[in-house]
Parts: C-alpha cells; structure tokens; sequence
C-alpha cells in the first residue's frame, strides 16, 4: 500500500511514534526513526531491517534537524510523510501551597521547548524537502501529521504547561495547512486520549485505572497501533487537511 513511500517518524523509538513506524514499514514504505540519542532508536531500527534507519536527534535543533534529512535523502532518496511523535510529559501544580513553592520555569520552558517548538522545528525544515517532490495527480507532494494530546482542550490539575504546548500544536495545524496549501502538502493533528506507552506507566497505577475507567467506550487505553492505524487513514485521505481530530473513545479528563 505504501510502496516507494519514505517516512520520517520523530518519537520513532517509543510507543505511539514506533508503534507508527512498524505500520508505515509493514505497508511497504521505508522510514526514517528520529530519537534521542539516549533512546532505543538503534535497536528499533535494527529489529525492522534495512527499510528503516535511525538517526539520533534532537527536535529542538535545527542542526540535528537537519542531518536527519540529510540521511533520510542519503538513503532514501525523497520524503513523503513525516509524523511528529516525540514529545515530553510534565506534572506540576502552578504554585504548590503544602511546599510555598511556584511552577519551576525551566520545566514550563522545556515542555513548551520540546513539544511546540521542536514540532514546529521539524515541520519548518521538513516542508522544504517535501515540497520538491513532483506533486501526484491530485497535485499532493506529501502529509504531516502532529501529535497533540485531549490535554490541549481539558487538561487536568497540573497540565498547564503540557496543556499549553499541546493547545500550541492544534493552534498552529490550520496555519500551517494554509501556508503549505499551494505546495499540496497536507497537515492534520491528531489529538489522542489515553494510550499504553512508557510515557503513560510514569503514572502510578492507581491514576491509570481512575483514568482507563473514565473512557466511555471503549473503557480502556488505547493501543498505540490504533494510533498508528489513524496515521495511515490521514495519508491515505486526501481531504483530510487543516484539521485536530481527537482519537479518545469520546474521554473528555475530569480536573
Ligand atoms: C499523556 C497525555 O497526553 C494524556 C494525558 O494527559 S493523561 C492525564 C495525565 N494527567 C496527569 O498527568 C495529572 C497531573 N497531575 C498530577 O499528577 C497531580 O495533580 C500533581 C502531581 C500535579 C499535584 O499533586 P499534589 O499537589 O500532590 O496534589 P495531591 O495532594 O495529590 O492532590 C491535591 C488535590 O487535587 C486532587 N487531584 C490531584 N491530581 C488530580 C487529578 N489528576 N485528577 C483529579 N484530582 C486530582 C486530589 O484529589 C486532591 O484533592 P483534595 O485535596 O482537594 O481532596
Ligand atoms: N500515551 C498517551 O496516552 C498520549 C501521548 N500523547 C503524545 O504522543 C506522543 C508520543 O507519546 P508516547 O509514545 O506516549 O511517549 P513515549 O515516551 O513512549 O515516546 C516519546 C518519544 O519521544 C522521544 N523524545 C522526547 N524528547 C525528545 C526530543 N527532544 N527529541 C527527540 N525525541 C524526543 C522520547 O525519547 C521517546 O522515544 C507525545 O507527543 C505525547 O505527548 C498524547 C496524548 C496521549
């Protein structure tokens, strides 16, 4: 289905982005894994043999940004799709009154850092390579899909600068869509709920199932391949554009 299709997965390693990864190459396309050096890229990569590749970055520079592309062109040869999975999770009340202490800026700052603008890093970059491919009948030259979290519309008590960034990757998909339309590069956010993923066990176990039994249906977390399975259907359909869809089996958080 995805043959001659080249991805480019950030998050590639972990949960919803190699969950993402594994799909991309089980349908034919050949992917390039964009994680932490500290990450388990290099042996993800190794698991799915020669159609994908692993390249150590850093969102948040233009430079690490950059020689992935560099390699993904290497490689590969072009770019078609490119999944921003890599995110971070913080959890902090904004003035914590038991300790008299306020939110720590740096942490407020790193979030804000990794999650939007280390989004927004690799868009920036990546829309350029994707806009030179010769445009297909329906003149489309390829799709990028954002992660932001159901956190962006109802975070919960200790959320504000997760929710924040977050909110910062759904206010900027119909922008972005635009400024990229005359290019026939398509940008959709998906927006998930709950998924089972090392980012969601740092919560203790307790909070997961408060959490897993508030989903209505179906009352679970959900499984990173059906994130993954969204991923394909947004590549797949061409009219999706512009838009945040939610992937939450209809959660809205409680406080
Ligand atoms: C990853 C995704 O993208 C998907 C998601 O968002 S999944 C949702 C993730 N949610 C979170 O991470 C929640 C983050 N918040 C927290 O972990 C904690 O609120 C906190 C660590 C920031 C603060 O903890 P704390 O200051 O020790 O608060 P704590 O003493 O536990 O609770 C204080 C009060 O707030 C309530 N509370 C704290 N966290 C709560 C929560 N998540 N939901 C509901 N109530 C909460 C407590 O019940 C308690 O109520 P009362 O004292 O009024 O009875
Ligand atoms: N698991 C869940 O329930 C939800 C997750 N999300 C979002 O989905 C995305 C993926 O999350 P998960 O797979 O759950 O988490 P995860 O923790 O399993 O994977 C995140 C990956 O991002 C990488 N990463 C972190 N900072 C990076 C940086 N600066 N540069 C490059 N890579 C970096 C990590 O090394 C990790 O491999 C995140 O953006 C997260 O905020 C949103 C809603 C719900």
């Amino acid at each position: 289905m995805f043959k001659g299709l080249v991805g480019l997965v950030t998050g590639g390693a972990s949960g919803l982005g190699r969950a993402t990864v594994e799909r991309l190459v089980k349908q034919g396309g050949r992917v390039v894994i964009c994680d932490l050096p500290t990450s388990t890229g290099q042996e993800t990569a190794k698991q799915l043999k020669e159609n994908v590749a692993f390249v150590p970055i850093d969102v948040t520079s233009e430079q690490d940004v950059k020689n992935a592309l560099q390699t993904t062109i290497d490689k590969f040869g072009r770019l078609d799709v490119v999944v921003n999975c890599a995110g971070v999770a913080t959890a902090q009340r904004v003035y914590n009154f038991k300790k008299d202490q306020p939110f720590d800026l740096k942490s407020f700052q790193k979030t804000i850092e990794v999650n939007l603008i280390g989004t927004f890093n690799v868009i920036r970059l990546a829309a350029g390579l994707i806009g030179k491919n010769a445009p297909d009948a329906d003149g489309q030259r390829g799709v990028i899909v954002n992660t932001a979290s159901v956190a962006a519309f109802d975070g919960q008590i200790g959320q504000a600068a997760y929710s924040a960034s977050k909110a910062g990757v759904v206010g900027m998909t119909l922008p972005i869509a635009r400024d990229l339309a005359k290019q026939g590069i398509r940008v959709v956010t998906i927006a998930p709920g709950l998924f089972r993923t090392p980012m969601m066990e740092m919560l203790p176990e307790p909070a997961i199932k408060s959490l897993e039994a508030s989903v209505p249906f179906p009352p679970r977390l959900g499984h990173p391949q059906e994130f993954a399975l969204l991923v394909q259907s947004i590549i797949q359909n061409p009219m999706l554009n512009g838009e945040t869809i939610r992937l939450d089996g209809s959660i809205r958080m409680q406080p």
